[in-house]
């Protein structure tokens, strides 16, 4: 399990705060802690087997050969193996502390157990192929293995491959979570992530997902005090009803479908109203109760999907866009977004992030980027889900349930933060994605979209 609320660093920032903390303390002392941190988590493992502690040249070596020393003390049977010499001050102390042999890693036997200390915030460049290829073998030879701060080969910042050994069993963050241990290739990479406190302070504006608090509504709650959500239908009237099945199911007090006709299916609850065109949806969207405007599920891209879609940016209420909304804007995303009166939300996977925005960089700083650039918040979604809103923040969410990827989902997280959005929560987003991430936890495998509403109601009472 991921920490929840954890702060996430950039290697930079990692670094600058533990130079901050160097002014006032021993570095050896702190690479002790994380020494210690490393014996904890592979004692707990290892029980009599024996281990093999790989260490490279920088300071994940020098955290690689205290672990080693600390672990033999306590009893174990340890070997170690290094690729190159130790090249900071720290890592050279450590090699002394440890005082025992070291072998190359290119000789190393495999064994039961192995500590990966090759490479970790401070890796560059992609892996040289005379290692990635040793360390890969050495990783499936063992029965467990465990990474120190990061599997060496991953992009500390982005969790890009740079050649990453396959079936490291956990990791242990040093001091704070990386962007590495929750995107990309770092989803598959690094097993089970766990993090030490090694006593490093640090401060961010990125952090994991939490769980929300949420209220129950008070006594003298009624439907437009809990939150009226309007979702728009389009082309495929299926999406829009399971968004406005999800607002009601998130708490929405009063849901209504804005519909060409007047169809079928849905809650008894939800109520029709009948939109001809975009000039229908402008008078519609003057009522001034109604607490977030859903459209994009399903909406198609044509004219009148268009006129849709104006309306509903035209209007001077909150705003959540999804789906075909979001490619109907295309590159003029931001010009149009940045001229709303009202709050935005977007909900894109990373196709429709790269029709909207440009897609360089890490996912956290693109996001955090094109929501600064729109003044919207992002829900930027995928099995890591990154949420960044306008201040610069960032949330992200790795590891929910892989049943995720099955049409409809996303929908169902659009109606989700409708109705959080509509309720007037400050952090809609978050507690949207963690609404929905749970409620995928609660159905279980091979779930279809359709049953993901019903797991709201859990979920919500999770949060009280
Ligand atoms: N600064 C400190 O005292 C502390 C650092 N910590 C540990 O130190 C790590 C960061 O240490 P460093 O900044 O020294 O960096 P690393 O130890 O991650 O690696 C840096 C070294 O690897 C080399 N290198 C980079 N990419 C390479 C590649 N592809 N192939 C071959 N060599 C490559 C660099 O030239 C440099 O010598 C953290 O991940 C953490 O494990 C922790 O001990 C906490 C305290
Ligand atoms: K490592």
């Amino acid at each position: 399990m991921i920490p929840p609320g954890a702060p996430i660093v950039t290697a930079a920032r990692m670094r600058a705060a533990e130079e901050a903390l160097f002014r006032r303390e021993p570095q050896l002392d702190v690479m002790e802690r994380a020494g210690a941190a490393v014996t904890g988590a592979v004692a707990r493992f290892a029980r009599s087997s024996p281990i093999l502690v790989l260490a490279g040249p920088g300071n994940n070596g020098g955290d690689a050969y205290a672990a080693a020393r600390l672990l033999k003390a306590a009893g174990h049977d340890v070997a170690v193996a290094a690729c190159g010499e130790p090249g900071t001050p720290a890592a050279r102390a450590m090699l002394e502390r440890w005082g025992g042999d070291v072998g190359a890693l290119y000789q190393a036997r495999p064994r039961p157990v192995l500590v990966d200390g090759l490479f970790g915030t401070g890796l560059t460049r992609p892996l040289e192929r005379g290692i990635a290829p040793v360390l890969a073998e050495l990783v499936a030879a063992a029965r467990f293995s465990l990474a120190i701060d990061l599997p060496s080969g991953l992009a500390t910042d982005s969790g890009a491959d740079l050649g990453a050994p396959r079936g490291i069993g956990a990791t242990l963050a040093l001091g704070a979570l990386k962007p590495a241990h929750l995107l990309d290739a770092g989803l598959e990479r690094c097993g089970q992530v766990l993090l030490a406190d090694i006593g490093i302070p640090v401060e961010s504006d990125w952090r994991t997902v939490a769980r929300p608090k949420l209220t129950a509504p008070g006594p003298r709650a009624h439907k437009y005090s809990r939150g009226l959500v309007v979702v728009v239908e389009g082309d495929m009237p299926g999406a829009a009803r399971l968004a406005a099945h999800a607002a009601m199911a998130g708490g929405a007090g009063y849901t209504i479908l804005a519909c060409r006709d007047e169809g079928s299916g849905g809650p008894d609850a939800l109520v029709r109203h009948r939109i001809a065109n975009g000039d229908d949806l402008a008078d519609f969207l003057t009522e001034k109760r109604i607490g977030g405007i859903l459209i994009g599920p399903g909406l198609g891209r044509d004219r009148r999907a268009e006129g849709l879609l104006k309306a509903a940016l035209n209007a001077d209420l909150p705003l959540i866009l999804d789906g075909d909304a979001l490619t109907l804007l295309g590159k003029s995303a931001a010009a149009w977004l940045q001229r709303r009166t009202a709050a935005t939300w977007l909900t894109p996977h990373a196709g429709e992030f790269g029709r909207m925005f440009e897609g360089n960089g890490d996912k956290i700083v693109q996001t955090i980027a094109a929501a600064s650039e729109s003044r919207t918040t992002i829900i930027h979604k995928g099995a890591d889900t990154v949420i960044a809103t306008p201040r610069g923040e960032a949330r992200v969410l790795a590891r929910a349930s892989s049943w995720l990827s099955t049409a409809g989902t996303g929908d169902v997280l659009a109606g989700t933060l409708a109705a959080q959005v509509a309720a007037g929560n400050k952090d809609a987003a978050e507690t949207a994605v963690w609404l929905h991430a749970r409620a995928a936890a609660l159905a279980g495998p091979a779930f279809i979209a359709d049953a993901l509403p019903m797991h709201l109601s859990q979920a919500i009472s999770e949060c009280l």
